[in-house]
């Protein structure tokens, strides 16, 4: 604290200078802190989306006229190029969105940036701030001791030139001193950069984790990218308020000690500063551009592995290794072609700007030092009687001033370096930026059922009259109503059209009452919207016209439990399965034990796989299984969970037929409602109504005659 009241005391006359260049420091320094967050954040969330299909981003940057051009010298890689844009296709278009997905230091940037600041630091007091104001702090610190120990290491040198040991042992050992808190500072400025990074990095994705699995997210939204790389943790402040203090040290030190003019060298560094970063700014390369392409590239890798490692089977079997091969290779290829375009646009980049900042500072900063004393005042020298004493102390005055300077001076090079690195950097915050905060956008608006499609709007008539279009994107105007009528909680559709997501019209108004009791075949050919139906009941798919009513979640569960033809297996125990989406925690409050769960089992025929395995154990089921005893374990799911209806998508299609009829009866037998889509006969008789799609956008809903029990 001496040390920096001393050093506050002799800056004092400069104080609204400092305070000015201090508070810019200190906002530049925060938005390069945000640079990491934001990067590794995006990277979290490239996590939870692990088939992430979509990249968020737009043709623009994938048809860069360069990158272009250098697609079509390959054939093969142009092909590729195609087949990436069919998986790009669902990207946002419109306009306002074309504007998020252009990078760059604008206002949108500082839009979005104070939008997820909101979300990193919620309060004006908190964890963050607090951890903030410690880093800070310091900075400000670390920035004094280095001047101080420049001035010190100066002083030493002036002692041995005057042969003076007494004095030169002391400094020794206050330059020892000072090591020790300097040692500190900076080893816990590194821990504080880590602890705050971790802290806003964790609000964010802690934020849009909660986003992405609201509303059913994780399903509407598809378009997660896997580009984002690891941040390096430098800062701006640090820069700034270094080459701040030094500049003021160099220009006391040269004005006191050598009464020369302070202002000639600053002046001189500051133009030719100035000039050389104009310079590289106006012929640096677009690297933010580039490197997002090489990002764009990279997740399509990412994509084609994850594709790959999920349908490892299905291509085992078919042996379509060789097409497998040759895509992944395909698309290594334009990674490398994008990074080698990269390290040569870089190799004369670097080496202009390695000749400015190595040479051309260099050069200045010798002259900025031999200024104040090729030029300095030595009248001092006549007017003392004791010439060669004088002279002595002149010259260990100048070795001292020349020492500290050099110290200085490496400390500013060094700080301007950091300065022009970080404005690199700072260009790709935007894009950060801009990635994370579309991300967050389009949660948000999905989970509010507002929808951006690319879609082709040109299917004419029948679908304008079903849908309704404003600005090419269709509006979902149908409504959910969810009674609370639990005795009588029936289904019921109201003129609701079935609309895929790519707006084709597969039923244009379906009129439908589901009572409980009501046990529904669903008919029809392939194609024809049954399962798109079920999508409709469980909220999927949005409703573009009419009206849905359903009987109210109890305690955020639905009414109504889909199982699907490909059961889903999930990370855990024998137990988990059976109970998934339910947690142990849930399953013991509702009083259920493991011979309950015993029971279940049985009643899918799975009993020897508790006899096999315990209950308790975490194995990959998904393996483990076989196609029709997955299928069972899906339905274990339902007799565990009895809801009032039970959406079986040919869930049983891998079952033996007597497994599956009594696997009916018991669901008949507890009640459940149950609304079938199956293409088996022996099913027709465990149904009360027959609903059919005609293929052609008709339909037919009536109750089933007696005689249709018996179907061959
Ligand atoms: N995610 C989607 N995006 C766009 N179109 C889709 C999507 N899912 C289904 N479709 C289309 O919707 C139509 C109805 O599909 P649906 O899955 O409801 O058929 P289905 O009657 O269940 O057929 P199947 O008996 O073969 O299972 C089909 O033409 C299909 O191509």
């Amino acid at each position: 604290m001496a040390v920096l009241s001393k050093y506050v005391d002799r800056i004092d006359n400069k104080t609204t200078i400092s305070q000015a260049l201090v508070g810019a420091a200190v906002g530049a320094w925060t938005i390069k802190l945000f640079y990491s967050v934001l990067n590794k954040s995006g990277n979290d969330m490239c996590c939870v989306a692990s088939e992430g299909k979509m990249q968020l981003t737009n043709d623009h940057n994938i048809e860069s006229p360069d990158i272009l051009t250098m697609n079509r010298v390959n054939d093969e890689d142009f092909t590729l190029a195609e087949a990436e844009k069919l998986v790009l296709e669902k990207q946002l278009k419109n306009k306002s969105d074309r504007d998020l997905l252009q990078p760059g230091l604008n206002n949108e940037f500082v839009k979005q940036l104070v939008k997820l600041l909101k979300v990193m630091i919620p309060k004006a007091l908190c964890y963050e701030t607090g951890l903030l104001a410690v880093h800070t702090l310091c900075l400000i610190s670390r920035t004094f001791l280095s001047i101080y120990v420049a001035a010190l290491e100066g002083a030493i040198v002036k002692y041995i030139v005057r042969k003076d040991l007494r004095q030169f042992t002391i400094v020794l050992f206050k330059w020892f001193g000072i090591a020790i808190p300097a040692t500190f500072i900076n080893s816990m400025i590194r821990f504080l950069e880590s602890k705050l990074s971790l802290a806003f990095r964790t609000r964010l994705v802690r934020h849009a984790y909660r986003l992405y699995f609201k509303n059913q997210n994780y399903y509407r939204v598809s378009n997660l990218d896997g580009r984002i790389e690891n941040a390096d943790h430098r800062s701006l402040t640090k820069p700034c308020f270094d080459l701040m203090l030094i500049g003021l040290a160099l220009m006391r030190s040269s004005q006191r000690r050598l009464q020369s003019n302070i202002l000639l060298g600053p002046a001189l560094s500051i133009i030719v500063i100035g000039l050389t970063a104009h310079i590289m700014r106006v012929l640096s390369p677009k690297f933010g551009q580039l490197v997002s392409e090489e990002a764009n590239r990279y997740g399509y890798l990412r994509h084609i592995h994850s594709r790959i490692i999920t349908n490892a089977e299905e291509i085992a079997f078919y042996g379509g290794h060789k097409v497998e091969l040759q895509q992944l290779r395909q698309a290594y290829n334009r990674l490398v072609n994008q990074m080698n375009y990269i390290f040569t646009q870089k190799l004369w980049f670097i080496m202009l700007e390695q000749f400015f900042m190595k040479y051309v500072w260099s050069g200045t900063g010798m002259v900025m030092v031999s200024l104040p004393i090729l030029m300095g005042s030595n009248k001092r020298s006549y007017q003392n009687v004791d010439v060669s004493a004088d002279m002595d102390s002149s010259v260990s005055e100048r070795t001292q001033y020349l020492t500290t300077a050099r110290n200085l001076l490496i400390s500013a090079a060094d700080a301007i370096e950091r300065l022009m690195t970080s404005y690199k950097e700072i260009v790709a915050l935007a894009g950060y930026t801009y990635r994370v905060a579309g991300m967050l956008k389009v949660f948000e608006e999905t989970a509010q059922g507002i929808y951006n499609k690319t879609t082709t709007v040109e299917g004419g008539k029948e679908q304008r009259s079903v849908i309704e279009f404003i600005n090419d994107q269709p509006v979902a105007k149908g409504r959910i109503v969810y009674s609370d009528n639990y005795e009588n909680a029936c289904i019921l559709l109201r003129s609701v059209p079935v609309v895929t997501p790519n707006c084709d019209v597969v039923v244009t108004s379906l009129n439908l009452c589901i009572k409980p009791g009501m046990h529904l075949l669903i008919t029809g050919p392939n194609g024809c919207g049954k399962s798109s139906l079920f999508r409709i009941l469980s909220g999927l798919w949005p409703i573009y016209a009419g009206e849905l009513h359903i009987p109210r979640p109890i305690e955020d569960k639905p009414c109504m439990f889909y199982i699907p033809q490909r059961p889903y297996m999930s990370i855990g125990s024998l137990c988990d399965q059976i109970i998934y989406p339910d947690t142990r925690e849930s399953m013991l409050n509702k009083g259920i034990n493991e011979n309950d769960l015993r029971n279940i089992l049985k009643m899918v025929s799975l009993e020897h796989i508790a006899q096999r395995d315990s209950f308790y154990v975490v194995r990959d089921w998904k393996d483990i299984l076989s196609g029709g005893e997955k299928q069972r374990m899906a339905v274990a799911r339902l007799f565990y969970h009895k809801p009032m209806y039970a959406l079986l998508d040919e869930c049983t299609s891998a079952v033996s037929v007597d497994v599956e009829s009594s696997i009916y009866e018991t669901a008949k037998n507890m009640g459940i409602t149950l609304l079938t889509i199956t293409h088996r006969p022996t099913l027709w008789k465990f149904h009360t109504h027959l609903l059919e799609f005609d293929g052609q956008g008709g339909w037919s809903f009536r109750p089933m005659e007696l005689s249709e029990h018996q179907r061959p």
